[in-house]
């Protein structure tokens, strides 16, 4: 198991409802993540980022089963053997009941495999996203080059309970693709670090710039060791944010506050 990892978010404008030019704008940003200084080992890309929050036309704009985006993703990470968590996108996907539109993280390790596969199952209804989306029935826990790791998607980040499930699934790394919109800055940072300190474990958060109508997106990628602390944070403007982590600092900081160990379960759950 590696135990340091150089991580790249990827902190873009997303342009609602124009998936050609998202996926330009991505295939771009992710080219000039990997092109100079030290090569990531894991890129991590926003929420909805093919399509944005175009809701009205997002069956027809979804890709279906997200085979454009793996295709993409896949060759991005082959040829330059990084790991990818793909941010999430609008992805048509068929069921029994006929097709639906989920909101879809996909990763994708150095050959291009893909390894996890996690559909947003917390709807944001003050977005409208439970009108047009449908919710995830499963949790986003996977293993990246062996480390037990797990995806949450934007609110889901208000839900500690599935933070604390993630954690107790082994996570030591969690994910957070997302479009998370002024004027909750302070909700964003406090929960990232809050869902950090109470799991002792990393959270690596990629949010959007820019705006979709009357939206505006604040950026602020960012991510939070084990600890609570900022390792490093964005503003928001559109740029790649990259730090180290080591994942180490894991099991020390379980070491020293044993929170897992002095669980109650048996009170509260
Ligand atoms: O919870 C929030 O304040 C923002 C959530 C959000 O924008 C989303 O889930 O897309």
């Amino acid at each position: 198991m590696t135990d340091k990892w150089r991580i790249a978010l990827i902190q873009m404008e997303v342009r609602a409802g124009e998936p050609d030019a998202n996926f330009a704008k991505l295939a771009e940003l992710l080219e000039r993540a990997v092109g100079g200084g030290p090569k990531p080992d894991v890129i991590l890309a926003p929420e909805m980022w093919n399509t944005g929050y175009a809701l009205d036309r997002i069956r027809e704009l979804a890709d279906e089963e997200g085979r454009r985006t793996k295709a993409f993703v896949a060759d991005f990470c082959r040829r330059h053997g990084v790991n990818v968590i793909a941010g999430s996108i609008a992805e048509l996907r068929p069921g029994e009941g006929g097709s639906a539109v989920t909101n879809t993280v996909y990763g994708f390790d150095r050959e291009g495999n893909e390894i996890a596969e996690y559909a947003k199952i917390h709807l944001f209804k003050l977005m409208d996203e439970h009108l047009h989306l449908e919710a995830g029935e499963k949790t986003g826990r996977f293993e990246l080059e062996k480390v037990p790791a797990a995806a949450m998607i934007c609110y889901d980040i208000r839900f500690p309970e599935l933070a604390r499930k993630l954690a107790l699934d082994g996570a030591k790394v969690l994910f957070v693709p997302a479009e998370w919109p002024h004027p909750r800055l302070h909700h964003w940072r406090t929960l990232l670090q809050a869902r950090a300190i109470e799991n002792q474990m990393y959270v690596v958060a990629c949010n959007r710039v820019g705006t979709s109508g009357t939206t505006s997106f604040f950026g602020h990628s960012m991510i939070v060791d084990p600890w609570g602390e900022i390792v490093a944070e964005a503003g928001e403007e559109e740029t790649i944010l990259t730090a180290g982590i080591d994942l180490g600092l894991t099991d020390e900081v379980r070491g020293r506050i044993p929170v897992f160990a002095d669980r109650r379960p048996a009170l509260y759950e």
